[in-house]
């Protein structure tokens, strides 16, 4: 049972090298002028300075660094003077060094270029950030990293800074900030946002982002789509949706999905329970809850009513024996199900070899989530041993543990060990965040818009991993399973926020809201 073949189209977020190769496509094969696209950029950045302005006292102070997007704050520097406004160019490099479209926008700027010293931002208004753009490499340095650091403090201290293109100190591509970086107000960005603007920490210095066309026709981003064996990662939209297989007339409760949940341990026997619950919501016909048999009675009272137990071999501590796995993999082979591994599940030896035997001998879909994904710390290839399709869907906590890596050094780099994760372990990996980063060893990347802080809460992870699971039972593939299931859990976020207030809600709530998330404005859906 497979969903639609067509991967859908979700709008692209190109990394930096893809933007540079547009770039060069429209001038070099479409004879588009170079400096007809940064007077286009220029001008859109001016426009955005011109209305943070209004009502500010102060010059406007336009920093420029040695590249193109510098070029686009000469541009810019020259709308806002011919539009009646003080301003103050400050370069980061000595003005010989410009060369090109960056050199003629620097020529035709009217006014004085003065070197960067730290006071120019006394008395600033708006300041426009045009230091480094998608050309930048590694932490700034020298008088650029000066600057970044001082436009930073003005910003602390309430100054609103329009970012060109990318917030100078931001990776345009991982959202990495190996040094300091801008914290912009707006950050302008021309013909498409890169991925690094949507993935954190670089995401928190990104303020309002507005996307500006620039006179790229969307044919050169087909071309190099064609061009290129990987497609650009995609920010999560309703388009994700589209292709998933919807229960027809002729379906039975099985053919809609079968899921079973093992988790649970003594003190944790919700996490399950919500699991379940955010399954049978995205639309699983049936779902089972695997448990210790001595914590089935507790499981079974909290249960959704329209799930079933199935009682297993217990630990001496109360929680799921390794022995548990022959019964389970024989239920699961029974009934077509996908496995979701982790919730609540503890930890401790029986539980690691539980896991291992699960992933080995499950050849159905499988979801390794929480202490799942414990289990499995230091080796992640222990995922390899099982033949279908699998998603893991670690918080960064859970990943540094899978990966044996720093906690610090996943935060700090968050695309580059979902990546890694996704490559030693060939399944799909859900980096949950407000950034959630679906990646799958093919090199596919998803990015979550987020925004739905009402997710912060007990459990919302548990619902996460049973929608995931409800739409790989129904046999969306492990990426779009994943991508769909992230999508429809965050809208569910944003409509129990909505009903409830940001911090009311329970991840109960999130459950609930996945049904209409699923048929929001798909009425047949
Ligand atoms: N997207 C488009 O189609 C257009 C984009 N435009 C703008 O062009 C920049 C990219 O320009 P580029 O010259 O390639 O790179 P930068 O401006 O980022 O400058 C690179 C320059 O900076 C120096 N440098 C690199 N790394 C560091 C560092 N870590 N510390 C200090 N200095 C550094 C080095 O000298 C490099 O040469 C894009 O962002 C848009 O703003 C066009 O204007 C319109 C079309
Ligand atoms: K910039």
């Amino acid at each position: 049972m497979s969903d639609a073949p067509a991967p859908p189209t979700l709008e692209p977020l190109p990394d930096a090298a893809r933007m540079r190769a547009t770039d060069a496509w429209a001038i070099e094969r479409l004879g588009i002028e170079g400096y007809a696209l940064m007077r286009t950029a220029g001008g859109a950045l001016a426009d955005a300075a011109l209305r943070l302005a209004a009502g500010r006292r102060g010059r406007v102070l336009v920093v420029c660094g040695a590249g193109n997007n510098g070029g686009d704050g000469y541009v810019a520097a020259t709308r806002l003077r011919r539009a009646g406004l003080a301003v103050d160019v400050r370069t980061t490099v000595a003005p010989e060094r410009l060369a090109g479209d960056a050199a003629r926008a620097r020529a035709d700027w009217p006014g004085p270029v003065a070197p960067w010293t730290g006071d120019a931002v006394d008395g600033a208004a708006v300041i426009v950030d045009a230091i480094l753009g998608t050309g930048a490499r590694g932490a700034p340095r020298d008088v650029a990293a000066d600057a970044i650091g001082t436009l930073r403090a003005a910003a602390r201290r309430g100054v609103p800074v329009v970012a060109c293109d990318v917030p100078s100190g931001v990776d345009a591509t991982t959202g990495e900030v190996p040094g300091d970086a801008v914290r912009a107000t707006v950050t302008v960005t021309f013909h498409r946002a890169t991925s690094g603007l949507w993935i954190a920490p670089g995401k928190d210095h990104v303020g309002r982002l507005e996307v500006v066309d620039i006179g790229i026709p969307a044919r050169v981003d087909a071309a190099l789509d064609a061009e290129d064996g990987t497609p650009p990662a995609g920010l999560l939209g309703p388009a994700v949706l589209d292709g998933l297989a919807r229960r027809d007339r002729a379906g039975t409760k099985f053919r809609s999905g079968h899921v079973v949940v093992c988790g649970g341990a003594p003190g944790m026997t919700g996490a399950p329970c919500l699991s379940a619950r955010g399954a049978m919501r995205a639309g699983a016909g049936y779902a089972t809850l695997a448990v210790a048999g001595a914590l089935e009675p507790v499981v079974a009272a909290r249960a959704p009513m329209e799930t079933l137990t199935l009682a297993l071999p217990t630990a001496p501590d109360g929680g799921l024996a390794a022995d548990a796995a022959e019964p389970l993999l024989e239920r699961l082979g029974q009934r077509a199900g996908t496995l979701v591994v982790g919730p609540g599940l503890g930890r401790g030896p029986e539980r690691d070899a539980l896991v291992r035997r699960l992933a080995a001998g499950h050849d159905g879909p499988l979801l390794v989530d929480a202490d799942g994904l414990a289990a499995l710390a230091g080796d992640p290839e222990a995922v390899r041993a099982h033949g279908g399709p699998a998603v893991l869907t670690p918080h960064a906590g859970e990943l540094a543990r899978l990966l044996d890596a720093d906690g610090a050094a996943v935060g700090a780099h968050r695309l580059a060990h979902a990546r890694e994760a996704a490559r030693r372990s060939d399944a799909v990996v859900v980096l949950k965040g407000d950034d959630t980063l679906v990646v799958a060893p093919d090199g596919r990347v998803a990015i979550s818009p987020g925004d739905a802080p009402g997710l912060a809460t007990a459990g919302t992870g548990d619902v996460l991993s049973g929608a995931i699971g409800a739409l790989l039972a129904r046999g969306a593939d492990p990426f779009h399973a994943a991508a769909a299931g992230v999508w429809l859990h965050l809208l569910a976020g944003r409509r129990a926020a909505a009903a409830r207030g940001v911090d009311g809600v329970v991840a109960g709530d999130v459950a609930e809201e996945l049904a209409a998330a699923r048929h929001a404005g798909r009425p047949r859906g």
